[in-house]
């Protein structure tokens, strides 16, 4: 786990071996400690030279020993005897140097690094603070104003960056292993005082106070309720002002509560879960480990529209060929202008050439026949997909996928128009589509593995978290986000305003709240799809809508505003008030209390007092019920992946997990009980019956949402 490996100069090299990443798992702790041990003893030996297997330093602590008892030797104590050791201690870094790998590496006494590697501490990120040492030796170096940024963010910076912050001592184009041993032949000898981190003086300035304040305003508004970040803040300051003995007991006091609460469990769970949604399967047993996928150099885009305007510049940032193809020339040249602009912007602010090289603008769909891969994105509707999907195979050559971009559309009914159904799957992006991560994949009854293994390895390669799916009205997102929006309302029947509803969903960790997210997105555009679903119609009295449909309770009132008019930030009203159309500070609307009030008199509703604890149960408790359904389903292959879709797609405050996982840890039986509580005063509306899982699960224990798999029926799942 720690390779020793004596050299002919008077150099001992330490690689850290634990693929992929070299994580400092409690075994390669152990194996660094022996052959630090075994170079000490060797007279021969003048210096250590640090590298990590596979030209990789170290991506940090080994996040899976997080759940268990902590065993083998600390990493504090570890580091703390490298960098007090009478012999020099280098690090060569190359690949990443993270977390705990970045605090062994400010242990040593000089520091290498690789022009590609990258450095940072990204362990609040996963809910605490670099807690090796790494709040009180990096602003040793750096400063404080720095040390709070890096910190507090968790963002990775390269080799170069790290050189001018101080924090490498030299970049290299090569080997950093050889840089490392000549470095240290040449400072042999030296004093190493003055290279102990720990031994220099606070960086004490006058403003240290003023500069904390700032960062403590700057993370509690970013992070919304997190933790970490806070406590991050508190540690720096104290390396700031205190001794490093005190400053690291501080550091250890804040750790010891960050450690093991829910919220670090929270976002632990969430890095796993990030990654395991790659790793996808079907029911028919094809899996991500056993089935190719092929090669995608040309992708045709299909809609210049919001959507494909944003999904054609992902496509060509990520160096893929794109031939974007729209109706008429009007569209086109707006569109073109657009993506252009977009890609330029993009290209000067990242500081590389531009990729407009890669871009073709089309009128024919004839300008398709050479293209890989097609992703549909003309508007969401059912007719005229079809007579695209159609048109295509008219041109496409046999094996060339088509992809249709829909929020919600039935995928297999869009496939039977096509002579290639197996080579039909759905991707959902989510607007703007060049800067959302997350993409569901959907496949249908007849997509092929290679088909979804081609679309997950392309939605890899443009940097989105892909998540396979499969399909049903609004997939996984949107089908649980329509019981999430419908309870949102009733609570406005109710008694409550939009500010306080999404007041309380703010304070629980969102972003904005989700009247502030319809505003945003336009109310028109859920308008449209009730008129295509024929929620709204002829037979509709407008004046005094029934707020019964198909059989269940219905909340006229969104389709109220979009009759006035109010179709939120775009038309400068909606469920709130903005100074101008299309300007983004929301405000209460006296209006629309009236409006409400009216609304609540016509129909007889007496107002209830709603409290924030009843807005958080009846939205996130109806979001996870309806993600019990959709595991019984098996439309989702696990809590992970709605709990990935919900972090990446709908602004769920990652240090809550997820739904399903928010609902793991307030328990499954109080979820349960307030699901019947809240049915039993609201009958006429199903979806909060408590689904037949959510049950079966309390029934069986409440196990911990590792094990809900074992407990599903229709999972295919295995991971
Ligand atoms: C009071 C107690 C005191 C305890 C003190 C504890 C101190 C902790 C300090 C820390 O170091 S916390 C950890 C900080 N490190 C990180 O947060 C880095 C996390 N990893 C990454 O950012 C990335 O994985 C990467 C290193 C940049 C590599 O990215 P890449 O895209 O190339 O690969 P991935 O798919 O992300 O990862 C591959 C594989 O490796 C697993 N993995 C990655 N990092 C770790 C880790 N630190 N521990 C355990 N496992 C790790 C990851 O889960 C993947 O596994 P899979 O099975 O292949 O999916």
């Amino acid at each position: 786990m720690a390779r020793y490996t004596r050299l002919t100069e008077p150099i001992a090299l330490i690689t850290l071996n634990n693929p992929p990443v070299n994580a400092l798992s409690s075994a390669v702790r152990s194996g660094i400690v022996d052959s630090v041990s075994q170079a000490l003893k060797d007279d021969q030996v003048k210096a250590v030279v640090f590298c990590g297997e596979n030209r990789m330093f170290s991506g940090g602590a080994d996040i899976k020993e997080f759940s268990g008892s902590m065993s083998g030797p600390p990493l504090v104590r570890m580091i703390h005897s490298i960098e007090a050791s009478e012999k020099l201690m280098v690090a060569a870094i190359e690949g990443v140097a993270l977390g705990g790998g970045l605090e062994l590496a400010l242990g040593c006494h000089y520091r290498v690094a690789n022009t590609k590697a990258r450095l940072g501490l990204p362990e609040v990120t996963l809910g605490f603070l670099p807690g090796a040492g790494g709040t009180q030796r990096l602003p040793r170096l750096t400063g404080i104003t720095a040390a709070l940024e890096l910190i507090t963010t968790g963002r990775q910076i390269s080799a170069q960056e790290a050189l001018q912050l101080g924090i490498v001592d030299q970049v290299t184009e090569g080997n950093a292993v050889q840089a490392a041993m000549e470095l240290a032949l040449s400072v042999i000898g030296q004093p190493l005082n003055p290279r102990r981190l720990s031994l220099r003086p606070p960086v004490w300035s006058a403003d240290v106070d003023s500069v904390c304040e700032v960062a403590l305003a700057r993370v509690k508004q970013h992070s919304r309720g997190a933790m970490a970040p806070v406590a991050c803040v508190q540690a720096v300051r104290a390396a700031a002002m205190l001794p490093y003995s005190k400053g690291m007991e501080k550091e250890r006091q804040l750790m010891d509560t960050l450690f093991r609460s829910s919220q670090a469990r929270a976002l632990q769970y969430a890095f796993f879960a990030q990654r395991n949604a790659g790793k996808w399967s079907l029911p028919n047993g094809a899996r991500w480990n056993n089935t190719k996928a092929r090669d995608v150099q040309r992708v045709g885009v299909i809609g210049l529209g919001t959507m494909g305007r944003g999904i054609a510049v992902s496509l060509v940032k990520a160096g893929l060929s794109v031939v974007a193809l729209e109706s008429d020339a009007k569209q086109l040249e707006s569109g073109k202008k657009a993506v252009t602009a977009m890609l330029q912007r993009d290209a000067q602010r990242r500081g590389v050439g531009s990729p407009l090289h890669l871009l073709t603008f089309a009128l024919s769909f004839h300008q398709l026949k050479d293209v890989d891969l097609v992703i549909e994105a003309v508007f969401e509707d059912m007719n005229l997909k079809k007579r695209v999907f159609s048109d295509l195979c008219k041109v496409l050559r046999a094996g060339t996928l088509i992809c249709t971009n829909t929020s919600g559309l039935n995928v297999d009914e869009l496939a039977k128009v096509t002579d290639r159904q197996h080579l039909v799957v759905g991707m959902h992006f989510f607007a703007p589509a060049h800067v959302m991560k997350l993409l569901e994949v959907v496949y249908g009854s007849r997509s092929s593995p290679e088909a979804v293994a081609v679309a997950m390895a392309l939605g890899k390669r443009i940097q989105k978290v892909c998540v396979a799916v499969g399909n049903c009205p609004g997939f996984v997102g949107n089908r649980m986000l329509k019981l999430y929006m419908d309870q949102s309302l009733y609570l406005l029947e109710e008694g409550a305003t939009p500010e306080q509803v999404d007041q309380a969903l703010e304070e629980f960790g969102f972003a904005m709240g989700i009247f502030k997210v319809a505003d945003l997105s336009g109310l028109d555009v859920g308008w449209r799809v009730r008129k295509a679903s024929g929620l709204i119609g002829p037979d509709i009295d407008p004046v005094n809508p029934s707020r019964w449909r198909l059989g269940q309770r219905y909340c006229p009132l969104p389709d109220m505003l979009c009759q006035q008019g109010r179709f939120g930030q775009k038309t400068g009203r909606g469920w709130y008030l903005y100074n101008s159309p299309g300007s983004k500070e929301a405000k209460p609307d006296p209006e629309i209390l009236n409006f409400l009030e009216d609304y609540r008199l016509k129909y007889g509703i007496t107002p209830q007092r709603i409290s924030s604890q009843e807005v958080i149960e009846r939205c996130a408790f109806s979001l996870a019920n309806e993600g019990f359904r959709i595991l019984e389903d098996g439309i989702a292959a696990g809590p992970e992946d709605i709990d990935v879709i919900y972090l990446f797609g709908y602004g769920w405050p990652r240090h809550r997990g997820g739904p399903m996982f928010y609902a793991s840890q307030v328990g499954l039986s109080v979820v349960l009980e307030k699901m019947e509580h809240y049915h039993r005063i609201h009958p006429d509306v199903p979806s909060l019956e408590p689904s037949r899982l959510l049950r079966r699960l309390v029934a069986e224990g409440s196990p911990p949402i590792q094990q809900w798999r074992n407990h599903i029926k229709n999972l295919h799942s295995q991971l």
